[in-house]
Protein backbone atom coordinates (compact mmCIF):
# COMPACT_ATOMS: atom_id res chain seq x y z
CA UNK A 1 0.00 0.00 0.00
CA UNK A 2 1.54 3.35 -0.78
CA UNK A 3 0.70 7.32 -0.95
CA UNK A 4 -0.62 6.61 -4.03
CA UNK A 5 -3.87 4.74 -3.57
CA UNK A 6 -6.27 5.78 -5.79
CA UNK A 7 -4.38 8.20 -7.56
CA UNK A 8 -2.33 8.11 -11.33
CA UNK A 9 1.16 9.37 -11.35
CA UNK A 10 1.74 11.63 -14.63
CA UNK A 11 5.61 13.32 -15.28
CA UNK A 12 4.04 16.50 -13.94
CA UNK A 13 2.56 15.07 -10.63
CA UNK A 14 -0.56 13.03 -9.03
CA UNK A 15 -3.59 13.46 -10.81
CA UNK A 16 -7.42 12.01 -10.45
CA UNK A 17 -8.04 8.66 -12.52
CA UNK A 18 -11.13 10.66 -14.00
CA UNK A 19 -8.83 13.76 -15.60
CA UNK A 20 -6.96 10.60 -17.90
CA UNK A 21 -9.54 10.71 -20.70
CA UNK A 22 -8.83 8.57 -24.09
CA UNK A 23 -5.86 6.71 -23.26
CA UNK A 24 -2.71 5.40 -25.42
CA UNK A 25 -1.27 2.80 -22.89
CA UNK A 26 2.32 2.24 -25.22
CA UNK A 27 3.56 4.32 -27.22
CA UNK A 28 7.12 5.96 -27.28
CA UNK A 29 7.76 9.74 -27.57
CA UNK A 30 11.49 9.97 -27.73
CA UNK A 31 14.04 6.62 -27.30
CA UNK A 32 16.79 4.89 -29.62
CA UNK A 33 16.01 1.47 -30.98
CA UNK A 34 19.66 0.92 -32.07
CA UNK A 35 19.64 -2.30 -30.15
CA UNK A 36 16.98 -3.84 -32.26
CA UNK A 37 18.85 -3.41 -35.73
CA UNK A 38 18.30 -5.73 -38.67
CA UNK A 39 20.84 -6.12 -41.03
CA UNK A 40 19.62 -5.35 -44.50
CA UNK A 41 19.22 -7.18 -47.04
CA UNK A 42 21.87 -8.24 -49.70
CA UNK A 43 22.00 -5.02 -52.39
CA UNK A 44 19.78 -2.96 -49.66
CA UNK A 45 22.69 -1.34 -47.84
CA UNK A 46 22.46 1.59 -49.64
CA UNK A 47 19.20 2.11 -49.08
CA UNK A 48 19.52 1.50 -45.08
CA UNK A 49 21.75 4.69 -45.32
CA UNK A 50 20.19 7.22 -47.23
CA UNK A 51 18.01 9.62 -45.67
CA UNK A 52 14.50 9.30 -45.42
CA UNK A 53 12.44 10.40 -48.77
CA UNK A 54 8.97 9.94 -50.39
CA UNK A 55 10.44 7.24 -52.85
CA UNK A 56 12.26 4.84 -50.59
CA UNK A 57 9.11 5.24 -47.87
CA UNK A 58 7.63 1.93 -49.31
CA UNK A 59 10.66 0.16 -48.74
CA UNK A 60 11.14 1.92 -45.61
CA UNK A 61 7.87 0.69 -44.10
CA UNK A 62 8.53 -2.93 -44.89
CA UNK A 63 12.22 -3.11 -43.80
CA UNK A 64 11.96 0.26 -40.72
CA UNK A 65 14.37 -1.82 -38.48
CA UNK A 66 17.26 -1.96 -41.22
CA UNK A 67 17.39 1.90 -41.13
CA UNK A 68 19.76 3.29 -39.32
CA UNK A 69 18.42 7.02 -38.69
CA UNK A 70 15.05 5.52 -38.25
CA UNK A 71 15.58 3.67 -35.07
CA UNK A 72 16.21 7.60 -33.61
CA UNK A 73 13.28 8.62 -32.44
CA UNK A 74 14.99 10.79 -29.66
CA UNK A 75 15.40 12.92 -32.96
CA UNK A 76 12.28 14.21 -33.33
CA UNK A 77 11.19 15.90 -30.29
CA UNK A 78 9.57 19.16 -32.46
CA UNK A 79 7.32 16.73 -34.25
CA UNK A 80 6.19 14.66 -31.75
CA UNK A 81 5.17 17.72 -29.95
CA UNK A 82 2.88 18.40 -32.88
CA UNK A 83 1.83 15.19 -33.06
CA UNK A 84 1.01 15.36 -29.45
CA UNK A 85 -1.22 18.73 -30.57
CA UNK A 86 -2.98 17.01 -32.94
CA UNK A 87 -3.88 13.86 -30.81
CA UNK A 88 -5.35 16.09 -27.71
CA UNK A 89 -7.32 17.90 -30.60
CA UNK A 90 -8.85 14.99 -32.02
CA UNK A 91 -9.69 13.78 -28.16
CA UNK A 92 -6.43 12.56 -26.62
CA UNK A 93 -5.67 13.06 -23.38
CA UNK A 94 -3.21 10.45 -21.87
CA UNK A 95 -0.51 8.74 -23.52
CA UNK A 96 1.47 5.94 -21.26
CA UNK A 97 5.55 6.41 -22.61
CA UNK A 98 6.79 2.93 -22.18
CA UNK A 99 10.21 3.53 -22.66
CA UNK A 100 12.02 2.09 -19.79
CA UNK A 101 16.21 2.00 -18.99
CA UNK A 102 18.61 0.66 -21.74
CA UNK A 103 16.63 2.56 -24.74
CA UNK A 104 17.34 6.01 -23.65
CA UNK A 105 14.63 6.73 -21.59
CA UNK A 106 14.75 10.92 -21.24
CA UNK A 107 12.31 11.99 -18.31
CA UNK A 108 12.71 15.65 -18.61
CA UNK A 109 11.82 15.61 -22.43
CA UNK A 110 8.89 13.85 -21.33
CA UNK A 111 7.77 16.64 -18.89
CA UNK A 112 8.47 19.24 -21.14
CA UNK A 113 6.14 17.82 -23.69
CA UNK A 114 3.57 17.21 -21.15
CA UNK A 115 3.84 20.68 -20.21
CA UNK A 116 3.63 22.29 -23.75
CA UNK A 117 0.66 19.92 -24.93
CA UNK A 118 -1.48 19.63 -22.45
CA UNK A 119 -1.44 16.16 -22.61
CA UNK A 120 -1.01 13.71 -19.50
CA UNK A 121 2.07 11.89 -19.97
CA UNK A 122 3.05 8.78 -17.40
CA UNK A 123 6.64 7.22 -17.81
CA UNK A 124 7.57 3.87 -17.55
CA UNK A 125 10.03 2.24 -14.48
CA UNK A 126 12.58 -0.75 -15.39
CA UNK A 127 13.97 -1.99 -17.70
CA UNK A 128 13.94 -3.04 -21.47
CA UNK A 129 14.96 -6.44 -22.76
CA UNK A 130 18.36 -8.72 -22.20
CA UNK A 131 20.66 -6.91 -24.94
CA UNK A 132 20.67 -3.56 -23.19
CA UNK A 133 21.24 -4.53 -19.11
CA UNK A 134 24.68 -3.53 -18.19
CA UNK A 135 27.14 -4.99 -16.70
CA UNK A 136 25.98 -3.37 -13.34
CA UNK A 137 21.93 -4.27 -14.18
CA UNK A 138 22.99 -7.89 -14.71
CA UNK A 139 25.06 -8.10 -11.27
CA UNK A 140 22.18 -7.01 -9.20
CA UNK A 141 20.45 -9.18 -7.11
CA UNK A 142 16.55 -9.28 -6.92
CA UNK A 143 16.13 -7.00 -3.68
CA UNK A 144 18.40 -4.31 -5.37
CA UNK A 145 16.44 -4.06 -8.50
CA UNK A 146 13.23 -4.03 -6.28
CA UNK A 147 14.75 -0.67 -4.60
CA UNK A 148 15.62 0.92 -7.31
CA UNK A 149 11.99 0.25 -9.43
CA UNK A 150 10.65 1.05 -6.08
CA UNK A 151 12.54 4.33 -6.26
CA UNK A 152 11.59 5.43 -10.08
CA UNK A 153 7.83 5.32 -8.81
CA UNK A 154 8.52 6.85 -5.49
CA UNK A 155 11.03 9.37 -5.84
CA UNK A 156 12.33 9.65 -9.35
CA UNK A 157 14.07 8.40 -11.95
CA UNK A 158 17.75 8.63 -13.98
CA UNK A 159 18.89 11.26 -11.37
CA UNK A 160 15.94 13.49 -11.87
CA UNK A 161 12.90 14.05 -9.60
CA UNK A 162 10.46 12.38 -12.00
CA UNK A 163 8.77 9.88 -11.16
CA UNK A 164 7.24 6.76 -13.05
CA UNK A 165 3.61 6.37 -12.80
CA UNK A 166 4.13 2.47 -14.06
CA UNK A 167 6.29 -0.38 -14.07
CA UNK A 168 7.60 -0.93 -17.40
CA UNK A 169 7.60 -2.08 -20.45
CA UNK A 170 9.71 -4.55 -18.55
CA UNK A 171 11.46 -6.59 -21.57
CA UNK A 172 12.03 -10.05 -22.17
CA UNK A 173 13.42 -12.35 -24.78
CA UNK A 174 12.47 -15.85 -26.25
CA UNK A 175 13.65 -17.67 -24.40
CA UNK A 176 13.46 -15.41 -20.96
CA UNK A 177 17.48 -14.84 -19.95
CA UNK A 178 18.22 -15.26 -16.07
CA UNK A 179 18.60 -11.35 -15.82
CA UNK A 180 15.41 -10.32 -17.66
CA UNK A 181 13.79 -13.50 -15.20
CA UNK A 182 15.49 -11.41 -11.60
CA UNK A 183 14.06 -8.39 -13.50
CA UNK A 184 10.20 -9.78 -13.39
CA UNK A 185 10.58 -10.89 -10.16
CA UNK A 186 11.97 -7.47 -8.91
CA UNK A 187 8.56 -6.05 -10.89
CA UNK A 188 6.53 -8.22 -8.85
CA UNK A 189 7.81 -7.30 -5.66
CA UNK A 190 7.68 -3.52 -6.26
CA UNK A 191 4.71 -4.00 -7.57
CA UNK A 192 3.53 -5.60 -4.03
CA UNK A 193 4.82 -2.96 -2.37
CA UNK A 194 3.53 0.14 -4.67
CA UNK A 195 0.15 -1.46 -5.67
CA UNK A 196 0.79 0.08 -9.15
CA UNK A 197 0.10 -0.88 -12.72
CA UNK A 198 2.95 -3.22 -14.91
CA UNK A 199 3.24 -3.62 -18.84
CA UNK A 200 4.98 -6.60 -19.90
CA UNK A 201 7.21 -6.73 -23.67
CA UNK A 202 6.98 -10.57 -24.27
CA UNK A 203 9.57 -11.90 -26.33
CA UNK A 204 8.81 -13.18 -30.19
CA UNK A 205 6.89 -16.10 -29.45
CA UNK A 206 3.48 -17.65 -28.54
CA UNK A 207 4.78 -19.24 -25.68
CA UNK A 208 6.33 -15.74 -24.16
CA UNK A 209 2.83 -14.10 -22.46
CA UNK A 210 2.56 -18.01 -20.30
CA UNK A 211 5.70 -17.84 -19.03
CA UNK A 212 5.88 -14.43 -18.00
CA UNK A 213 2.87 -14.24 -16.58
CA UNK A 214 3.75 -17.54 -14.74
CA UNK A 215 6.63 -15.94 -13.50
CA UNK A 216 4.96 -13.23 -12.47
CA UNK A 217 2.52 -15.19 -10.40
CA UNK A 218 5.38 -17.05 -8.67
CA UNK A 219 6.82 -13.85 -7.23
CA UNK A 220 3.15 -12.77 -6.05
CA UNK A 221 3.03 -10.05 -8.96
CA UNK A 222 -0.65 -8.94 -8.98
CA UNK A 223 -1.87 -10.30 -12.83
CA UNK A 224 -4.51 -8.13 -12.47
CA UNK A 225 -3.07 -5.42 -12.53
CA UNK A 226 -0.95 -6.15 -15.53
CA UNK A 227 -0.59 -5.64 -19.23
CA UNK A 228 0.21 -8.09 -21.62
CA UNK A 229 1.70 -6.24 -24.44
CA UNK A 230 2.27 -6.88 -27.88
CA UNK A 231 -0.31 -9.74 -28.52
CA UNK A 232 -0.87 -8.88 -32.33
CA UNK A 233 2.51 -10.61 -33.03
CA UNK A 234 2.82 -13.11 -30.38
CA UNK A 235 -0.57 -14.67 -30.31
CA UNK A 236 -3.47 -15.86 -33.20
CA UNK A 237 -4.41 -18.87 -32.66
CA UNK A 238 -8.29 -18.51 -30.81
CA UNK A 239 -8.35 -21.06 -28.27
CA UNK A 240 -4.93 -20.05 -27.49
CA UNK A 241 -5.75 -16.47 -26.71
CA UNK A 242 -8.94 -17.57 -24.94
CA UNK A 243 -6.65 -19.64 -22.68
CA UNK A 244 -4.04 -16.23 -22.53
CA UNK A 245 -7.24 -14.10 -21.57
CA UNK A 246 -8.14 -16.34 -18.67
CA UNK A 247 -4.54 -15.95 -16.80
CA UNK A 248 -6.00 -12.24 -16.09
CA UNK A 249 -3.82 -9.84 -17.26
CA UNK A 250 -5.08 -6.75 -19.45
CA UNK A 251 -5.19 -8.10 -23.20
CA UNK A 252 -3.08 -5.12 -25.46
CA UNK A 253 -3.13 -4.67 -28.83
CA UNK A 254 -0.68 -1.93 -29.42
CA UNK A 255 0.38 -2.03 -32.99
CA UNK A 256 -2.12 -0.56 -34.85
CA UNK A 257 -0.97 1.50 -37.93
CA UNK A 258 1.86 -1.76 -38.28
CA UNK A 259 0.86 -3.14 -41.52
CA UNK A 260 3.56 -5.44 -43.06
CA UNK A 261 4.38 -8.57 -45.24
CA UNK A 262 6.99 -9.87 -43.44
CA UNK A 263 7.60 -9.04 -39.79
CA UNK A 264 11.46 -8.36 -39.36
CA UNK A 265 11.89 -9.59 -35.90
CA UNK A 266 9.93 -13.18 -36.73
CA UNK A 267 9.73 -13.89 -40.63
CA UNK A 268 7.32 -16.96 -38.89
CA UNK A 269 4.83 -14.35 -38.23
CA UNK A 270 2.03 -13.14 -40.32
CA UNK A 271 1.25 -9.41 -38.62
CA UNK A 272 -2.11 -8.66 -38.58
CA UNK A 273 -3.66 -5.45 -40.54
CA UNK A 274 -5.86 -3.47 -38.69
CA UNK A 275 -9.12 -5.12 -40.10
CA UNK A 276 -7.69 -7.95 -38.44
CA UNK A 277 -6.68 -6.42 -35.19
CA UNK A 278 -10.48 -5.18 -35.37
CA UNK A 279 -11.49 -8.68 -35.65
CA UNK A 280 -9.49 -9.66 -32.82
CA UNK A 281 -11.14 -6.98 -30.61
CA UNK A 282 -14.53 -8.36 -31.71
CA UNK A 283 -13.68 -11.85 -30.96
CA UNK A 284 -12.33 -11.20 -27.37
CA UNK A 285 -14.99 -8.65 -26.62
CA UNK A 286 -17.59 -11.79 -27.61
CA UNK A 287 -15.76 -14.24 -25.25
CA UNK A 288 -16.71 -11.36 -22.29
CA UNK A 289 -13.31 -9.86 -21.96
CA UNK A 290 -14.22 -5.94 -22.85
CA UNK A 291 -13.33 -5.17 -19.57
CA UNK A 292 -9.55 -6.43 -19.92
CA UNK A 293 -8.86 -4.63 -23.32
CA UNK A 294 -6.35 -2.06 -24.20
CA UNK A 295 -5.28 -0.75 -27.35
CA UNK A 296 -2.09 1.33 -28.81
CA UNK A 297 -0.11 2.10 -31.61
CA UNK A 298 3.67 1.79 -29.88
CA UNK A 299 5.24 4.18 -31.81
CA UNK A 300 8.36 3.63 -31.77
CA UNK A 301 10.65 4.89 -34.73
CA UNK A 302 10.49 7.77 -36.86
CA UNK A 303 8.79 6.33 -40.52
CA UNK A 304 5.35 5.76 -38.15
CA UNK A 305 5.43 10.12 -37.32
CA UNK A 306 2.82 12.20 -39.95
CA UNK A 307 6.44 13.92 -40.25
CA UNK A 308 7.17 10.91 -42.59
CA UNK A 309 4.05 10.11 -44.03
CA UNK A 310 3.18 7.51 -41.17
CA UNK A 311 -0.26 7.37 -39.11
CA UNK A 312 0.54 9.41 -36.17
CA UNK A 313 -0.61 9.56 -32.91
CA UNK A 314 -3.80 10.03 -33.60
CA UNK A 315 -4.97 6.72 -36.08
CA UNK A 316 -7.04 5.08 -33.45
CA UNK A 317 -8.71 7.87 -32.84
CA UNK A 318 -9.44 9.01 -36.21
CA UNK A 319 -9.64 5.91 -38.01
CA UNK A 320 -9.95 2.74 -35.90
CA UNK A 321 -12.73 3.84 -33.62
CA UNK A 322 -15.04 4.98 -36.85
CA UNK A 323 -13.68 1.09 -37.90
CA UNK A 324 -14.63 -0.74 -35.07
CA UNK A 325 -18.08 0.99 -34.39
CA UNK A 326 -18.52 -0.26 -38.28
CA UNK A 327 -17.88 -3.89 -37.51
CA UNK A 328 -20.41 -3.11 -34.74
CA UNK A 329 -18.67 -2.26 -31.28
CA UNK A 330 -20.93 -0.24 -29.24
CA UNK A 331 -19.23 2.90 -28.01
CA UNK A 332 -19.49 1.85 -25.00
CA UNK A 333 -17.14 -0.72 -25.64
CA UNK A 334 -14.84 1.72 -27.61
CA UNK A 335 -15.15 3.94 -24.15
CA UNK A 336 -14.04 0.95 -22.24
CA UNK A 337 -11.13 0.14 -23.84
CA UNK A 338 -10.08 4.01 -24.49
CA UNK A 339 -11.04 5.24 -20.89
CA UNK A 340 -12.43 3.40 -18.28
CA UNK A 341 -10.01 0.16 -18.77
CA UNK A 342 -6.81 2.26 -18.80
CA UNK A 343 -7.99 4.20 -15.75
CA UNK A 344 -8.82 0.78 -13.91
CA UNK A 345 -5.05 -0.46 -14.66
CA UNK A 346 -3.35 3.00 -13.34
CA UNK A 347 -4.90 3.72 -10.26
CA UNK A 348 -2.44 2.61 -7.71
CA UNK A 349 -4.09 0.50 -5.22
C1 LIG B 1 10.65 -0.37 -27.65
C2 LIG B 1 9.61 -0.62 -28.66
C3 LIG B 1 9.22 -2.05 -28.75
O1 LIG B 1 9.70 -2.91 -28.05
N1 LIG B 1 8.30 -2.33 -29.63
C4 LIG B 1 7.90 -3.66 -29.87
C5 LIG B 1 8.14 -4.01 -31.23
S1 LIG B 1 7.70 -5.63 -31.54
O2 LIG B 1 8.54 -6.52 -30.73
O3 LIG B 1 6.31 -5.84 -31.16
O4 LIG B 1 7.90 -5.80 -32.94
Amino acid sequence: MSELRGKVQTVLGQIEPDQLGRTMTHEHLTMSFECSHVPPAPGDEGLSLAPIEMKHLHWLQQNPYSHHENLLLNQELEAVKEELLCYRKAGGGTIVENTTTGINRNLPALKQLAKETGVHVIAGAGYYVDVTHSEETRKMTVEKLTDVIVSEVLHGADGTDIRCGVIGEIGTSWPITESEKKVLQATAHAQTRLGCPVIIHPGRDNKAPVEVIRILQEAGGDISKTVMSHLDRSIYDHGELLEFARMGSYLEYDLFGTEVLNYQFNRNVDMPSDSQRVQSLKFLIQEGYEDRILIAHDIHTKHRLTKYGGHGFSHILKNIVPKMLSRGITQNQVDKILIENPKRWLTFK
